[in-house]
């Protein structure tokens, strides 16, 4: 097994360092499969020790001649395993012991018995009936590997056809029925082949075979070649001989290098009446490439009444039992049930071995079902079988060792091996034996140092929630991409109020006062949705697509109102229009200016409501309403005192960042400005002007050129207007005919607010000359300057103040002048 695993370890790691993680996953499940055998068998041996305090008698010796031919049996323990009283435990031991000691029942009960091995289990060719005898059973082959007669591979294809045989079909059908043991069999399917003609007088791996199958028997209640219903008996042999057959297909592919056979094979089998005792068999059988240790066979089972009918049962029934086992043969083979067809050694060996499949399924649900009061009677000869366990245990150690060795050699293979280890193998509260456990935890333990260790280095805190380190004052700039995000000038709400609380019914309830009388309280109103203008909020960006108020508590009994739910205010920038199907509902340009947008339920009425004279026990109770639902569109036009209105590369936001405090992104392409950025100009008297910096404009921007006109609104609101031009251009004065026409297409008039015209770049040489060509061709009043040099910046500042005083003056006597 070590060897084994040995190489299981190096075709991993090779796979895994060629990538090849099919191959590597494969091995991998091998792996595992022995890993949970070796384990398997050092937590049996441990409780066995822990609860057996009887010192091992005897050890069971492998060798061939335990068994001799049918007739070698000992008739001693045949009789006790043919009383009917007897636990299964006789049986046992009577398939378990050497010599004469071990009688098997097959053999009581006649013909069949005798074809069975006993615990030695050679298993003479005559006791298997004619054809097969010889060359097929011969298969009693290999000494310890009875499990060879099982494999149901090609390479049993020439084991033995004696179970097809009539003569045979006694031990034939005996030997099916007794095949359960699948680990056995399973374990040994690839070296079955070549061993398996050779071995002679092994048969332990038969007696095994027998073994569990009897145990199989017992745990059905009766025998089940005679009693059985022939239908589920095919299906379930069916079942398992395709199991195994895909089993036999994939170890041969990948284990055809087995090795030897003729080692003797420790067999356990652990009636602790768990589910997974199938599994373990299942897994065990699917181990069979590989073992180079030796061991006794240890068979503990539960018995009970059952078993000692099963027997009674099988003797009977034995003719029937034959015909039956052929026939089974014949279905599960595909070998159109014709004896000779099976070649020496072949079929015989593949039916066994399905046939014990089905019956290790069908044991694992006996033991499951049972828990077997005799299995403490049986422990005593297990344990006495029970030699070689300290050898388990150590090369169950040391193949742990090996295998963690491995893994702190090879990171890659730590985690492969770690994500094995958390379904099953390495779970020390499933199938890992108390020795087992704390080394295990030990090395997990390690693993999962290093693991976090690891990732150690990687902060497990969000970077992105982490307080800033170092400097705050040099923030970093944000770009204009990252300013365009967080800008949202119109957005789409769907508002839905909340519900009004529901009305109770009940009653007062007093001592010695019966009819109290109702006292269901109201249930509280829904909270409704208010849109509010706040100053301090500059974007629609918070603004969530849904908003849903709170919704009313029920009442409550003595006359409790339930409690309303709380408003909903969302805030929105000065200057929001509120729309509903197009249509503007509200503008919201002035700070704390609120709209009820939607309604909240009203809540419903407690029966107290409902109380009149002529009802003095009400018992009605509304619901509350459903609140007020709609959907409206929200759309930002900037509230500001000037706009910088002007071509791409004129220079705007230039302008912007050098009167004031605004640092709107200033690049020599165009479309550098994506969205709206107001600045404020302060004064010395405290006064503030708005001034935004609206994306360049270009000629057909109604048409949706360039970025279009969409950003126009945010003109719309300004009180005054200011053209930049860039006095570089060939021809300025073109810009502001442009200029003017795209602002009288998106709003007649718009261009004839109160203006100024920005003669920009004037720290360019070509400028000066065309700045008298402007003055020339323009009514209105011209301002020099240079955003980049700050050239005449003051006279801009102060002409908006003349403005923005201009602007007060008008809004005073309505008293809606907008101040920053
Ligand atoms: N020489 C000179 N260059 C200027 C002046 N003002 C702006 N520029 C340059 O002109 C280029 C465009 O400036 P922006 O402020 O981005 O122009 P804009 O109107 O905001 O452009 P958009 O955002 O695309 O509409 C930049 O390279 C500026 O350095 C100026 O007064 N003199
Ligand atoms: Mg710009």
């Amino acid at each position: 097994m070590l060897d084994e695993n040995h190489h299981l370890i190096q075709c991993i790691m090779d796979y895994q360092s060629k990538g090849k993680t099919a191959e590597c996953t494969q091995y991998q499940q091998i792996l595992h499969r022995n890993l949970v055998y070796l384990a398997t068998i050092a937590d049996s041996n441990q409780n066995m020790q822990s609860l057996l305090p009887a010192p091992p008698t005897s050890n069971m010796s492998m060798g061939p001649g335990g068994m001799g031919p049918s007739g070698g049996h000992g008739p001693t323990n045949l009789n006790d395993n043919m009383t009917p009283g007897l636990p299964p435990t006789s049986m046992m031991q009577s398939q378990m012991s050497n010599g004469s000691s071990h009688a098997p029942m097959q053999q009581q009960s006649g013909q069949v018995q005798s074809a069975i091995p006993s615990a030695s289990l050679s298993l003479p060719a005559s006791s298997y009936g004619s054809s097969a005898s010889a060359s097929g059973y011969s298969h009693t082959a290999p000494s310890s590997q009875g499990s060879m007669i099982q494999g149901p591979g090609p390479g049993y294809g020439s084991s033995s056809s004696s179970s097809s045989t009539p003569s045979s079909s006694s031990s034939s059908s005996r030997s099916n029925l007794n095949m359960q043991s699948n680990q056995v069999s399973m374990m040994h399917q690839q070296s079955a082949t070549p061993h398996y003609s050779s071995a002679q007088a092994g048969g332990q791996h038969y007696q095994g075979q027998q073994a569990m199958g009897m145990m199989g028997q017992g745990s059905q209640g009766s025998s089940m070649m005679s009693q059985r219903p022939m239908g589920s008996y095919r299906s379930s042999q069916q079942g398992s001989a395709q199991q195994y057959m895909g089993q036999d297909e994939f170890y041969g592919e990948q284990y055809g290098h087995t090795q030897s056979s003729s080692e003797p094979i420790n067999q356990q089998y652990y009636p602790d009446g768990h589910g997974e005792y199938s599994y373990q068999q299942s897994s065990y059988g699917e181990q069979g490439y590989d073992r180079s240790f030796d061991e006794s066979q240890h068979y503990y089972e539960g018995g009970n009444s059952q078993y000692s009918q099963q027997q009674s049962q099988y003797q009977q029934g034995s003719g029937q039992q034959q015909q039956f086992s052929q026939q089974q043969y014949s279905s599960q083979q595909g070998y159109s049930g014709q004896p000779q067809g099976y070649g020496p050694g072949q079929g015989g060996s593949s039916q066994y071995s399905q046939y014990q499949q089905g019956q290790s399924q069908q044991y694992g649900s006996y033991r499951s079902s049972q828990g077997g009061p005799g299995a403490q009677a049986q422990r005593p000869y297990a344990y006495e079988q029970a030699n070689g366990r300290g050898d388990i245990i150590k090369q169950s150690l040391a193949f742990c060792t090996i295998i963690s060795e491995v893994c702190q050699l090879n990171g890659a293979m730590l985690a492969t091996l770690t994500r094995v280890k958390t379904p099953r193998w390495l779970s020390p509260d499933i199938l890992l034996g108390p020795m087992l456990r704390q080394e295990v935890r030990r090395r997990n333990e390690l693993w999962r140092r290093r693991v976090a260790g690891g990732f150690r280095d990687v902060s497990t805190s969000c970077t992105l929630c982490a307080k800033v380190r170092g400097n705050p004052s040099r923030t970093e700039k944000l770009s204009e991409k990252k300013l365009t995000r967080h800008f949202v000038d119109h957005r789409r709400v769907k508002l839905v109020a909340g519900s009004g609380g529901k009305g109770v019914c009940t009653f007062h309830s007093e001592p010695r006062k019966e009819w109290g009388g109702p006292d269901g309280g109201n249930g509280g109103d829904g909270g409704s949705i208010f849109i509010k203008a706040d100053r301090y909020v500059k974007s629609l960006a918070q603004i969530v697509p849904v908003y849903r108020g709170e919704d009313g508590q029920p009442g409550g009994s003595k006359n409790c109102y339930g409690r309303k739910g709380n408003s909903t205010y969302i805030s929105v920038p000065l200057g929001t229009v509120v729309k509903e199907q197009g249509e503007i509902v509200v503008d919201l340009s002035e700070h704390g200016q609120e709209y009820l947008a939607v309604y909240g339920g009203i809540g419903g009425k407690g029966n107290r409501f409902f109380l009149s004279n002529e009802n003095r026990a009400p018992l009605t109770a509304t619901p509350g309403m459903e609140g007020q639902e709609r959907v409206l569109q929200l759309e930002l036009r900037t509230m500001a005192h000037a706009g910088l209105v002007g071509f791409p590369n004129a220079g705007k936001s230039s302008l912007l960042r050098a009167i004031s405090n605004a640092r709107p992104a200033v690049a020599a392409y165009p479309f550098t400005t994506l969205n709206p950025h107001v600045g404020i100009v302060k004064y010395r008297d405290h006064e503030q002007v708005a001034v935004a910096d609206i994306p360049g404009i270009i000629r057909g921007a109604h048409l949706n050129r360039g970025l279009g006109i969409s950003f126009l609104r945010h003109i719309e609101r300004c009180r005054f207007l200011l053209f930049v031009l860039d006095l570089s251009a060939p021809e300025p004065w073109i810009q502001l005919e442009h200029l003017r026409y795209e602002l009288d297409q998106y709003e007649h008039g718009l261009s004839q607010r109160p203006q100024a015209i920005i003669a920009n770049k004037m720290d360019l040489p070509e400028a000066q000359g065309k700045l008298e060509t402007l003055k020339s061709l323009v009514t209105q009043r011209v301002i020099p300057l240079s955003a980049l040099t700050g050239q005449n910046t003051e006279e801009l500042i102060l002409h908006l103040r003349e403005l923005y005083d201009g602007y007060l003056q008008e809004s005073s006597g309505e008293g809606k002048a907008t101040r920053w």
